[in-house]
């Protein structure tokens, strides 16, 4: 197993991250619990920003907040200098309840409503990002109805299919996601949209997938539409000041994942767009990226207490653990793999091999085909690393399982920043028979 960040085997073998002992975490908060390291999540941060500084160009790192919002994450990164993106009235609501500053925040989605555009207008956010002809339209109408001019950046599906999951790629030509660049609807979506006096139209967006570990398929799409680009500038007169490549960039899961330095991919994008821009005689224009998982994705490490145990004979060893897909449906989702260790015997022979299954009712809930493990015993604290983007925000309560808490881990001091759900939490909202039918 590497260790990553500030994680390290502290004295007592046991796993420590940001100079907590993951198994003092475990007692004092409870298990499951999401840990993040916070230094990594401010070294990640900082790196983005320091490889636009080394190539002297205007950049603006947008944290994409699905990846894990709440309260605390978001006055980290807004702490760091990065803006954010968010894709629903919910991360709205907690960005402007965190205190983020509106005009660093732009909104995504395929399918934003009248309401949550309202309430964006409302809060005078930076940006709109507009998904499709329905959205171009409806923005407009409520911009008139509430006076307001805004900045928005044009979705655009570039047709490249980047090498990963099928189901988190996003930038070929069949997605639900943006204007097609190669049918016309791209043109036409800027056409319409130069034409509509309350927009300022900032530029273009893309974003070709999640988990991408090289720098070929972002270089294609800067390709792709400089080719649209510079026939742009001579039929409407018009260059983009904002040019936004979204996220994507890889992280580690296991060793079988190679990520490139995030600055290997801002050299590629801003070498790419810098060559088509003088190739073409059009302005340099300021780049935008949204990381969501490469921020926050391998700074979190789920902890787990070791349950029930089964064996099949000569077949398998079973070892249950009091989560599962509620807290991580990553797994069961895209037969996402991940590590872990045994988090209060790290330095004992890993000489056994079990899977780990959840607690949920189903049978594809398993957290980790054959890990190598010493030899378990209930009680021990299994720690699951690189869970920190897509686990707790897509997080339910699946089996009516209350959602873990959150801690955030930085020099030796632990703080709390999500509550663990209680089963009060859980029936908070439900109404009895009689209540039902009166309405
Ligand atoms: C529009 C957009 N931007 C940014 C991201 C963040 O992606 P990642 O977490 O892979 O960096 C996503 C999610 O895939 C997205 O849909
Ligand atoms: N949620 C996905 C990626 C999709 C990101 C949002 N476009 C994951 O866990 O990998």
């Amino acid at each position: 197993m590497r260790f990553y960040g500030t994680m390290r085997v502290n004295a007592r073998g046991h796993l420590e991250i940001g100079g907590v002992d993951s198994v003092d975490l475990a007692k004092r908060f409870g298990t499951p619990l999401y840990v993040y390291d916070v230094e990594l999540i401010r070294n990640r941060a900082k790196s983005f920003l320091k490889a636009f500084r080394t190539m002297g160009v205007e950049g603006q790192v947008s944290y994409a907040s699905k990846a894990f919002s709440s309260i605390a994450i978001l006055q980290l990164v807004h702490q760091e200098g990065l803006g954010i993106d968010v894709v629903s009235g919910g991360e709205l609501y907690t960005a402007m309840k965190a205190g983020f500053p509106p005009e660093k925040i732009h909104f995504h989605g395929n399918n934003k409503s009248p309401e949550e555009i309202r309430m964006a207008l409302d809060y005078q956010i930076g940006c709109f990002i507009v998904d499709n002809f329905y959205e171009l339209e409806l923005l407009h109408r409520l911009c008139e109805e509430r006076s307001r001019k805004v900045n928005i950046q044009i979705r655009i599906s570039p047709g490249i299919e980047a090498h990963t999951h099928h189901y988190i790629i996003t930038g070929q030509e069949d997605s639900k996601f943006g204007f097609d660049l190669g049918s016309g609807q791209a043109e036409e979506a800027l056409k319409r949209a130069l034409s509509l006096p309350l927009y300022n139209v900032q530029g273009f967006h893309f974003h070709i997938g999640s988990q991408i570990f090289d720098t070929k398929a972002y270089r294609l799409a800067v390709k792709k539409i400089y080719q649209h680009l510079a026939l742009w500038k001579e039929k409407y007169a018009y260059e983009p000041a904002v040019l936004n490549l979204g996220g994507g960039f890889g992280i580690r899961y296991t060793q079988d994942d190679h990520p490139l330095p995030v600055e290997k991919y801002v050299e590629a994008i801003v070498g790419e767009v810098k060559k088509e821009v003088e190739e073409r005689g059009l302005s340099f224009p300021k780049i935008w990226l949204e990381p969501g998982r490469s921020i926050v994705g391998d700074a979190g490490v789920t902890l787990y207490s070791v349950g029930s145990m089964k064996e099949v004979p000569n077949i398998r060893r079973y070892v249950a653990v009091d989560g599962g897909m509620s807290d991580n449906i990553r797994p069961a989702l895209y037969e996402a793999k991940y590590e872990a260790v045994v988090a209060n015997r790290v330095l004992e022979p890993r000489d056994r091999v079990v899977s780990i299954a959840g607690k949920c009712c189903e049978s594809g809930d398993m957290l980790i085909w054959d890990l190598p493990v010493p030899d378990l015993q209930s009680g021990d604290i299994l720690a699951v690393f690189s869970t920190g983007a897509y686990g707790y925000s897509m997080a339910s309560n699946y089996n009516r399982l209350p959602r873990p808490a959150v801690v955030f881990v930085e020099n030796g001091e632990a703080r709390l920043v999500v509550k663990r759900e209680t089963y009060e939490d859980l029936v908070k909202n439900d109404l009895p028979l009689t209540a039902y039918t009166n309405i």
